[in-house]
């Protein structure tokens, strides 16, 4: 049944919202034990029961005396004190007994010996004493309602004889996954079937919210069943998410189901992804109706679900952090929604680079691979690169700031740099990569928009890269001779043996600038092919390992590509030639500390060895760092 969709903006929706259920079922309070209560919101002030200290007591080492005694003492004037008399002994801590009003610090003693000590200097009274109540006083108010306890305040709580405290009761928000599609981890899936995550994600989301997640079994899409789990949900938890069914499939029953058992306040946010969000509530609960695919479940999660959850339990946002970046690629947005777009971030020269990755809604790896979120305003249609943009943080910026981005050619030898950096430095530095093929990686490399550029060729002459660097130093460090060839079937069930019947069958290409798109291209415009004859010539892939996966998918069957992947997907090769590659990086940036661990990760054995494992890789020049100055032009 088709639904009418709504295109509220984020924040006036989620306004309108809050504002809506702010009235709902209160959150009742409980008496806890203070040794459970942390991250709690408490309902009620909490009183001290003692003060503290609740005794005078010395706050150094060293003597008490009575300061009456000590005034005439000076550097001319040295005073001897007898124990028990005119002072004790005392440390840190110790009670101050009643005819005793000051402490000198051990330090200050000239000599201490036969039950006498001598001074030289005036005690003032009470100097070095902790007075009763010096830090709490017996029945003083110490921690305010609505606050949510922290260590310090259980630990002030503790010092103040504090034995319960009243906090609201946990916020239980019940999560119910639906889709005839969906399966759990364990079972085996065939086409059609989804592996069920959303629930794990929302779970782990709804405990950093500080609530308690009560995952529900998977519903199939029926109308009567989601209803009397929502139902049951409803009963015993304070709140309810229906994960998907949010949109206007044959089978989406979210938003018929809140409006038959309660209200549908708004269905459709003018965000993306999340834009089919269902906000309403029914038996004086809230309950929130989330888009199946992951990023946008994310979106709203966060936007709405977080806000909603402090709302209710009194307890105030965290700030998000941020940090000012520059635009490495062009972002195009829509002018309907506002754009939630996911950057990988690197700092190249001192500047913060943010560059923008995959975008569907259904990439969950977006979100492991996300360094921060770009929020493209509603009413724009896009920022151009090069511009300063605002990044909210999904990582810390310690973590950034030694992370070496590569941008460029994909080989698994960057992924095993990557994973032996990680490890060598225990996790200090790491190594971030985008693909976009040779060419815009040194472009990016060139525009200092990346630290590293792993790039297919190392002789500038040959491909004339060099008119990149007119104006700086650039160096190579060069990884492998790979060999290149066409990636087959297992079996080479349509006897692929050169490139000429490469061009006859069903293709998949790579992007422009990659080596196995210039190998191509090179092979069909010394033979007058027409692009448009080959089929799968436009089909571009990133990686070669999309390739291979495209061609093991049955969906093109054949591909030029490199060794190594064919073999890891088990597919057939058909060698043609080998080329070099290796890293390109500004020979200023070879002293940065990252890089420097960078190259001893590739000149050592383990990591070596693990490439040949891959097979079709020369590495006899592996490490080599070859150094072209400006004057080489
Ligand atoms: N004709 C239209 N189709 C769609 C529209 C639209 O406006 N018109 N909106 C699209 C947008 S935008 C989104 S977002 C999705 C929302 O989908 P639903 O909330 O209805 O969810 P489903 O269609 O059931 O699932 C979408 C996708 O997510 C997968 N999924 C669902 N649950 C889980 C789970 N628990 N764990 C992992 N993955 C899950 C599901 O299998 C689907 O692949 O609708 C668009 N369509
Ligand atoms: O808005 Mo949907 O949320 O694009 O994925």
């Amino acid at each position: 049944m088709g639904k009418y969709l709504m295109n509220i903006p984020l924040e006036d929706g989620l306004d309108q919202y809050l504002n809506e259920i702010k009235d709902l079922k209160k959150l009742e309070g409980e008496f806890i034990d203070v040794n459970d209560c942390l991250n709690k919101v408490t309902c009620e002030p909490v009183y001290s029961n003692l003060s503290s200290p609740f005794y005078n007591c010395s706050a150094m080492d060293g003597i008490a005396v009575k300061a009456k005694s000590t005034f005439m003492a000076n550097e001319q004037n040295i005073i001897t004190l007898k124990e028990n008399i005119d002072y004790i002994e005392v440390d840190t801590g110790d009670p101050i007994p009643k005819d005793f009003d000051a402490v000198i610090m051990i330090e200050d003693v000239l000599s201490k010996e036969n039950k006498t000590a001598k001074i030289y200097k005036p005690a003032i009274p009470w100097q070095h004493i902790r007075c009763i109540g010096e830090d709490i006083v017996e029945q003083e108010m110490i921690i305010p309602s609505f606050h949510k306890i922290r260590p310090q305040d259980i630990g002030a709580m503790i010092s103040a004889r504090v034995q319960n405290v009243k906090v609201f009761k946990g916020f239980k928000v019940g999560i119910i996954p639906t889709g005839t599609e969906l399966i759990t981890k364990e079972e085996t899936p065939k086409v059609g079937d989804i592996i069920e995550s959303n629930s794990k994600l929302f779970e782990g989301l709804i405990v950093g919210y500080g609530a308690i997640p009560v995952i529900y079994p998977i519903v199939k899409d029926n109308y009567n069943q989601i209803k009397k789990s929502v139902l049951n949900a409803l009963d015993e938890c304070d709140m309810v998410l229906i994960s998907a069914g949010s949109s206007q499939g044959r089978e989406d029953y979210t938003h018929d189901i809140i409006a038959e058992i309660g209200k549908v306040l708004i269905h459709g946010l003018a965000i993306k992804p999340g834009k089919p969000a269902i906000l309403g509530y029914a038996r004086n609960k809230p309950i929130i109706g989330i888009p199946g695919y992951p990023v946008s479940a994310w979106v709203v999660m966060e936007n709405i679900v977080r806000p909603t959850i402090n709302k209710l339990t009194y307890k105030k946002c965290s700030n998000n952090k941020y940090i000012a970046a520059k635009l490495g690629k062009r972002i195009m947005s829509s002018l309907k929604y506002e754009e939630f777009i996911r950057v990988k971030l690197g700092k190249v020269n001192g500047e913060y680079i943010a560059m923008p990755i995959k975008q569907g809604a259904g990439t969950i790896t977006s979100l492991v691979n996300a360094d921060g979120v770009i929020r493209v305003s509603q009413n724009i249609e896009g920022i151009a690169q090069g511009s300063s943009v605002k990044v909210e943080l999904l990582k810390d910026i310690d973590e950034i700031n030694k992370t070496i981005l590569a941008i460029g050619s994909h080989d698994l030898i960057v992924d095993l740099i990557s994973s032996e950096l990680t490890k060598n430095s225990l996790g200090q530095f790491k190594l971030n990569s985008i693909y976009v093929g040779s060419e815009q990686g040194i472009l990016a490399l060139k525009n200092d928009e990346c630290n590293i550029s792993p790039a297919h060729l190392f002789k500038l002459e040959d491909e004339d890269y060099s008119k990149y660097f007119i104006d700086e130093d650039i160096s190579i460090i060069k990884l492998a001779k790979r060999t290149q060839g066409i990636i087959v079937k297992k079996g080479n069930p349509l006897k692929i043996e050169s490139l000429d019947e490469l061009v006859k069958y069903r293709i998949v290409n790579r992007q422009k600038g990659s080596a196995s798109r210039i190998l191509l291209d090179n092979f069909i415009d010394s033979k007058n092919i027409k692009k448009s004859s080959i089929n799968g010539y436009k089909r571009e892939e990133s990686t070669n390992m999309s390739v291979a996966k495209t061609i093991q998918n049955d969906d093109a069957d054949c591909a030029i590509g490199i060794y190594s992947v064919s073999k890891a997907f088990g597919l057939d090769f058909i060698p043609i030639c080998e080329h070099e590659y290796g890293i390109l990086v500004k020979t200023k940036n070879l002293q940065d500390d990252s890089i420097k661990k960078m190259l001893d990760v590739i000149n050592s054995n383990p990591f070596k060895q693990k490439i040949n494992s891959l097979g079709g890789y020369d590495l006899s020049q592996c490490g080599e760092v070859l150094k072209y100055e400006k004057s080489y032009n």
